[in-house]
């Protein structure tokens, strides 16, 4: 399973595969084309020949010649015309296009992308008017869906159960329908639209809006069996106060992620966070200070720039895009790791002593936290894809008595870095302290998972937010408790 959308290095092929689709559908109009010549340069002959013998039919039969030829075409000829015509076009390319689906994103894909879509609007709080016309967040981009990508949206929200989004990208649809339209053989009916959207409708319980459009619907088809069905039903429903089952509402209030994701969480007036020149973690920084900002004491959590070179980064995701697989995340339950529809994002691993580079990387990551790295877990890079998320989680695993953490405990710190700015959306947000990291190419954030006694710290609950535009690239470490025997530095001894 390829789960196309949820990485933008992933899709890169994609443009490709389509490039070869197009290719082919080129063939077959070129295919199309040479037939119709034929077809035409002969109807032009026959006709020359058939208008010269009736305007004179008689003499025109009185010729054996003429008379012989009429009955041999009309005998054979139109058998070969017969078996001509039924000769299909583009047998060739159908099946070229079955060869290629194997590659094509499935339906599954397809919701995949209707879920990341619906999660950026509601994550946002976008209007689905904006997002078709491209309007995001407040920025205006020269992309804008059609009426087919809208009405795909409300089909695939609305057998998802979730009504009222559908109702928005139906009516949506609805909009674009009466100013666009769709050519064949994609074309679909607005009567088909209409009908859909009054069903959202009356899932909603708005049964006199549902009328109403079907009302509307009808002005257009009078005569529509379905349509004059679906009246008589709605007006039943109205007559006899038939209600669905209480739709799912809109929450009201904004909770915390969703205002941290908007950058909405007030600015921290802790007076003791601050930034500096961090020179002092380890010996290698006296020579190489770091730009360091202190972003929260409870858990610890800093912030490093200007960490990874614009060569480092490029050589990171050059050696991460050929094995980026969906990422999984470990489930108590089951006690394995599971593909989960709360983090849509790709990834993979490389051991410490993969590369030079790898090898830097880990003496930086020690450098930069004073930690041992023996016995954490591999460098993981990862790219997000549309709406790419990590939905709200705690890194560390709590668990005892547990394989996973039996050899080098749990999780002690997070070292995420940021291999890309995001151009909107992609925050690293802790709901539970108000903080909301934005990611900037080539920074770095830590933060320690675990208290001083190492029980786990539940303020450090985090979330990557949607994506709303952006390829965003991160490399993270964790960083296991067990090496640090000797050496974790205890901050509650230097306050
Ligand atoms: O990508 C991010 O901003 C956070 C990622 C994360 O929390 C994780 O991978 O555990
Ligand atoms: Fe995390």
């Amino acid at each position: 399973e390829e789960s196309h959308c949820t990485s933008v290095a992933g899709m890169v092929k994609l443009l490709d595969l389509e490039a070869q689709l197009i290719d082919n559908l080129a063939d077959y109009a070129d295919e199309l084309e040479k037939k119709l010549d034929i077809v035409k340069r002969s109807i032009a002959s026959m006709r020359l020949e058939n208008d010269r013998a009736r305007g004179s039919t008689e003499e025109y039969l009185s010729n054996p010649l003429n008379s012989f030829s009429l009955i041999r075409r009309m005998n054979r000829d139109w058998t070969i015309w017969q078996l001509y015509i039924d000769d299909p076009v583009g047998l060739t390319q159908m099946e070229k296009i079955q060869e290629l689906r194997e590659h094509m994103p499935t339906s599954t894909d397809v919701e995949e992308a209707v879920t990341a879509l619906d999660r950026i609007q509601s994550t946002y709080g976008l209007q689905v008017a904006e997002i078709a016309h491209g309007l995001l967040d407040g920025r205006q981009y020269n992309v804008s869906l059609t009426a087919l990508d809208t009405y795909a949206m409300g089909q695939i929200l609305f057998d998802q159960g979730n009504y009222w989004a559908a109702a928005g990208w139906l009516y949506q649809s609805i909009v674009l329908m009466e100013v666009y339209t769709i050519s064949a053989p994609l074309e679909v009916s607005k009567t088909e639209v209409r009908m859909v959207y009054a069903e959202a409708l009356l899932k909603l319980n708005q049964n006199a809006d549902a009328l109403k459009v079907v009302n509307i619907a009808l002005a257009d088809k009078p005569h529509d069996i379905k349509l004059l069905l679906k009246k008589s039903e709605i007006e039943t429903m109205i007559r006899t106060d038939t209600k669905n089952q209480a739709p799912k509402v809109q929450q009201g209030a904004t909770e915390a992620y969703k205002m941290g994701c908007r950058g909405q969480f007030p600015p921290s007036v802790d007076g003791r966070l601050h930034c500096r020149y961090n020179s002092t973690t380890s010996p290698f920084l006296i020579l190489a200070p770091l730009k360091m900002e202190l972003v929260g004491l409870d858990p610890y959590m800093v912030l490093y720039h200007d960490v990874l070179s614009a060569a480092e980064i490029k050589e990171l995701q050059g050696m991460a895009t050929p094995g980026l697989k969906r990422a999984t995340v470990f489930q108590a339950a089951s006690g394995r790791n599971e593909v989960v529809k709360t983090r849509t994002s790709k990834v993979t691993w490389f051991p410490d002593s993969y590369s030079p580079l790898t090898v830097r990387l880990n003496a930086r990551i020690s450098d930069m936290t004073g930690f041992n790295l023996y016995g954490s877990e591999m460098l993981q890079l990862m790219n997000y894809g549309l709406g790419g998320h990590y939905d709200k989680h705690y890194d560390f695993f709590n668990q005892t008595n547990s394989n996973i953490t039996l050899m080098s405990g749990d999780r002690i710190a997070t070292v995420l870095f940021y291999l890309s700015d995001v151009e909107q959306g992609g925050a690293t947000v802790f709901p539970n302290i108000q903080t909301a990291v934005f990611p900037q190419r080539g920074s770095v954030i830590m933060w320690y998972n675990l208290n001083d006694d190492g029980k786990p710290n539940t303020q450090t609950l985090h979330a990557a937010c949607p994506v709303i535009v952006g390829s965003k690239w991160v490399c993270n470490k964790w960083i296991r408790e067990r090496e640090q025997i000797f050496s974790r530095p205890c901050l509650k001894r230097r306050k």
